[in-house]
């Protein structure tokens, strides 16, 4: 089953005294349950519009989306602001973890805005720090952790809920390479475990060779898609060899830590 079915979507900036400008160009795909996919593309392709845009953060000015089955298109602000808590995750670059909240609520936050019993949430809380690793850390303060653990509470709190989507927003721009590669670890076995369908815009090589399928953007249409086969490292390389050709972010070859 498709979680998310985007059938020639657009969306254009500015009009009136501008120039239009279009993000995304009549952009068509599919996201099926329990996908893990990765967005990439130059600086300016459309990645954060178009996670924006599935994400029902911005509206689309033109073209068909459904996430889990709902026209939503079709819903007023209200309604879309209720669908979003109850079937989306995030996940940002910045981790956007409350400081005045110990590791522990802010995981719970959105069963404690769902009204859900302290006993369920607290079952759910232990279950979910255990997988992810960060037990230890639940009475601390964001504070008091590292960027890798707060990356790790934020998915935490992202899932608890059990979405039946997650997006995540360059989850691993702030980490160094060994929480990058804790944090992949962490959504990958997530993923694998929960079924947690995952959609990941990187600039991130690495981060993106955790991914099952990566959408190439460019000038808001999609340029190529690269699936993994058996290995990481091969997979890796293709999608080096696909930024090569689309040019800009050489930077990011300096990011390569197999
Ligand atoms: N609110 C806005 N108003 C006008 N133009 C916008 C707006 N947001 C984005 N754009 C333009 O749309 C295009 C796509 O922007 P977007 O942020 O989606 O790209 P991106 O691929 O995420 O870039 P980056 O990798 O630098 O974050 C860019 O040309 C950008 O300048």
């Amino acid at each position: 089953m498709a979680i998310v079915e985007a059938k020639s979507i657009s969306k254009i900036y500015g009009g009136k005294k501008g120039i239009e400008h279009k993000a995304i160009d009549h952009l068509s795909m599919n996201i099926e349950a329990g996908e893990f996919v990765g967005v990439m593309g130059p600086s300016g392709s459309g990645k954060t519009t178009l996670l924006n845009l599935l994400s029902t953060i911005d509206r689309l000015s033109a073209g068909f989306l459904t996430i889990n089955g709902s026209d939503i298109t079709k819903l007023s602000k209200e309604k879309l602001a209720t669908f979003r808590r109850k079937e989306m995750g995030f996940i940002f670059q910045d981790f956007n973890l409350l400081d005045t909240l110990t590791i522990a609520e802010n995981i719970m936050l959105p069963l404690t805005l769902d009204g859900r019993k302290v006993k369920e949430m607290e079952t759910k809380l232990a279950h979910i720090s255990n997988t992810l690793g960060i037990d230890g850390i639940l009475r601390n303060r964001t504070y008091e952790v590292s960027g890798g653990q707060l990356q790790r509470a934020a998915i935490a709190r992202a899932m608890i809920h059990e979405p039946s989507i997650i997006f995540a927003d360059e989850p691993t721009g702030n980490l160094d390479s060994k929480s990058s590669k804790q944090v992949m670890e962490a959504l990958t076995g997530l993923n694998t475990e929960q079924h947690a369908t995952t959609l990941m815009v990187t600039h991130d090589p690495f981060a993106a060779s955790f991914c099952e399928r990566i959408l190439f953007i460019k000038d808001g249409k999609i340029f190529n898609e690269l699936h993994k086969g058996d290995q990481r490292q091969n997979f890796f390389q293709d999608i080096l060899n696909v930024q090569s050709m689309l040019g800009g972010d050489t930077d990011d070859l300096q990011t390569i830590r197999l």
